[in-house]
């Protein structure tokens, strides 16, 4: 807009066409969009994605689908392991412009602020590669991106988790504060995969307590495939969020809803893995904020918030409000964003998708759908994509 004052790529004004039209009467737009007949909805946040990796798993969703769990497959050495060791193999470059065309495929679905971890690196060295992918994107690409330091997402072959949990609060973590001094690396995020057979709890508690000192936001995978008490643990520590939630306990849902802890919920794993489903309705009637993420890696290969929302009501027993908020302002809760993104309002940054259905609804109820459906993806006030 020009004309008068600007805001520069946030929301100047909201209500009905033709008082917008008297009010910004006398200014000029690089572009005017009518959107007679269509709905506009806030951009869609993923609050949980590991979009930086090398070398497919189609193999390992044949083994699952004839039968084999996913830690049979991790412990058998595939999974995230298999992960791992391809993208270690990686080049800086081959793993940039792979993100960058998966980030454009969530844009096409939707998304513009998205959460992007690290942890197929594992080794100090391997991390700062991923998480150098990751803040180059944030610089370079127009989507919104919060970025997770995840070094605790698997243990290491050949170290035992202790000694894994003290290789990165004693190496990795110094690291990473002095790069976010020097301004050369933001990370937002600090996230550990609390499981059996992987990370106990009280090396989590560790990690996490360690990652909190240095002012990362704790965001990190609990309760996914057994009871870990993890999300007691996230209370305790002030956790932003805590993602999958797929095993946790009654006390634990208390314990969220109390400390004001995000549930990220991930419906696509629960569904490829054939885990029983997130309790999202007891959480939701308990007051805890809930979220969704498509929770993209190679596991679970979904690029599409819409395809989320959808699975959410209809394997979760979500509300479509109730999907649509936790697809937006409650997943930018869970980055730490609600107050610029997730929402239309003014003064929040210009982040919005127009869908060509004249109810919003459309965009969850037609289970893929979602690239007939959205006409415009706008970042910040501009036009990031147009059907
Ligand atoms: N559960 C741990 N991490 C990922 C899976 C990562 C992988 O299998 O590569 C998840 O959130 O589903
Ligand atoms: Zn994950």
């Amino acid at each position: 807009m020009r004309g008068r004052r600007c805001c520069d790529g946030f929301i100047e004004a909201i209500g009905p066409a033709d008082v917008i039209q008297k009010q910004f009467s006398e200014a000029t737009f690089e572009e005017r969009i009518d959107c007679s007949g269509k709905c506009i909805l806030p951009g869609l946040v993923d609050a949980h994605t590991h979009p930086v990796w090398a070398g497919e798993r189609v193999h390992e969703f044949v083994m699952k689908l004839a039968g084999a769990t996913y830690m049979d497959i991790h412990q058998a050495g595939g999974g995230i392991n298999f992960t791992v060791e391809r993208t270690r193999q990686a080049s800086e470059e081959e793993l940039f412009r792979s993100l960058q065309q998966r980030l454009q495929c969530m844009l096409r679905a939707g998304t513009t602020l998205v959460e992007c971890k690290s942890g197929y690196g594992l080794a100090l060295k391997e991390e700062l590669k991923m998480l150098r992918v990751i803040e180059r994107a944030r610089r370079e690409l127009p989507v919104g991106i919060s970025a997770t330091y995840c070094g605790a997402h698997a243990v290491p072959r050949g170290k035992t988790a202790l000694e894994a949990a003290d290789d990165i609060i004693s190496n990795h973590l110094p690291k990473l504060k002095e790069l976010g001094r020097n301004g050369e690396m933001h990370i937002d995020n600090i996230d550990v995969f609390c499981e059996e057979g992987v990370f106990d709890l009280d090396s989590t508690r560790r990690i996490l307590q360690s990652g909190k000192e240095m002012g990362l936001q704790i965001n990190f995978h609990g309760d996914e495939l057994h009871p870990m008490r993890a999300a007691e643990l996230g209370a305790e520590l002030g956790a932003r969020a805590v993602s999958h939630l797929e095993e946790v306990s009654d006390a634990g849902i208390t314990a969220m809803a109390a400390a004001g802890c995000c549930a990220v919920l991930l419906p696509t794993t629960a569904y490829m893995l054939r885990l029983k489903q997130p309790r999202a309705r007891k959480m939701l009637d308990e007051g805890v904020i809930v979220a969704l993420g498509s929770d993209f890696n190679p596991n679970a290969y979904c690029f599409s918030m819409p395809m989320v929302m959808h699975l959410a009501c209809v394997n979760m027993r979500m509300s479509m409000p109730e999907a649509l908020a936790a697809a937006t302002i409650n997943a930018a809760y869970a980055l730490g964003k609600s107050h610029t993104h997730g929402s239309l309002e003014v003064g929040k940054q210009g982040d919005f998708i127009v869908i060509n259905a004249s109810r919003w609804e459309h965009l969850i109820y037609q289970f893929g759908g979602h690239h007939e459906l959205i006409e415009y993806v706008i970042v910040k006030g501009k036009v990031i994509y147009k059907k």
